[in-house]
């Protein structure tokens, strides 16, 4: 499978949304950062901008929740229209029943982790999940520096994947850039997340087919 681009609009000029979109059209998914301010230290935007984005993004979005209370939240995204719901491991009282609620939905169902968070308690539970996030730094703000102590976790996951044969997706999110791409990829993760290294790029869709090529090459080395 080649590699899938979701930058995030967290890096976006929130004045000029729906043009900021289009300057990603070329990406294969639009990342929305939905914090709350409890469960990250930061509050961005909520249900009612993100209907809105998902009516006017020329792409399916993928939403990642930073939110306390994902048992209640997710399905309201999923009924939205958001392609993809991603709730945190370490927010859902019911993970599993949130998953299923999520596909029964219509959309795909993602659980991320928290650099601290070990995967290990998820790994017999994976066919519950279409995507995996592993955050690649603590969540809450885009332009951190990628943490590399993440890297075994992601490859610990590829090899479950791997040996279950499941066709879960691993996304990383949190300082993918040009630098790193490589890196995660080679590690076994097959979707991206890049919010400053896009928007912050002169030309975000040429940087799109640039970070897309080089996780391509290192996938290619990994099979
Ligand atoms: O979930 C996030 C932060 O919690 C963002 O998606 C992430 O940080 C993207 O920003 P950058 O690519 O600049 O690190
Ligand atoms: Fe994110």
């Amino acid at each position: 499978m080649p590699a899938l681009i979701s930058p995030s609009i967290l890096s976006a000029d929130f004045a000029n949304l729906e043009r900021d979109l289009h300057r990603i059209g070329r990406a294969d998914y639009a990342h929305v950062d939905v914090m709350d301010n409890h469960f990250v230290p930061n509050l961005t935007l909520g249900l009612p901008v993100v209907q809105r984005i998902i009516e006017v993004a020329p792409m399916p979005v993928d939403v990642h929740l930073m939110v306390e209370d994902a048992d209640r939240w997710a399905v309201e995204y999923a009924r939205a229209g958001a392609a993809s719901v991603t709730f945190h491991a370490e927010a859902a009282q019911a993970p599993v029943r949130l998953a299923r609620e999520l596909r029964a939905a219509g959309t795909r169902a993602s659980i991320a982790l928290r650099p601290a968070t070990p995967v290990e308690p998820i790994l017999d539970l994976l066919p519950e999940f279409d995507m995996v996030l592993v955050m690649t730094v603590e969540p809450g703000f885009g332009g951190q520096s990628f943490i590399e102590g993440t890297l075994p976790k992601i490859r610990r996951l590829r090899a479950a994947l791997d040996e279950q044969g499941g066709d879960t997706w691993i996304q990383v999110d949190g300082g993918v850039s040009r630098s790193t791409i490589a890196t995660v990829a080679q590690a076994g993760a097959n979707v991206f997340v890049a919010g400053s290294a896009v928007y912050g790029a002169d030309d975000p869709d040429a940087e799109i087919d640039t970070l897309r090529a080089l996780a391509d090459e290192a996938l290619a080395t990994r099979a």
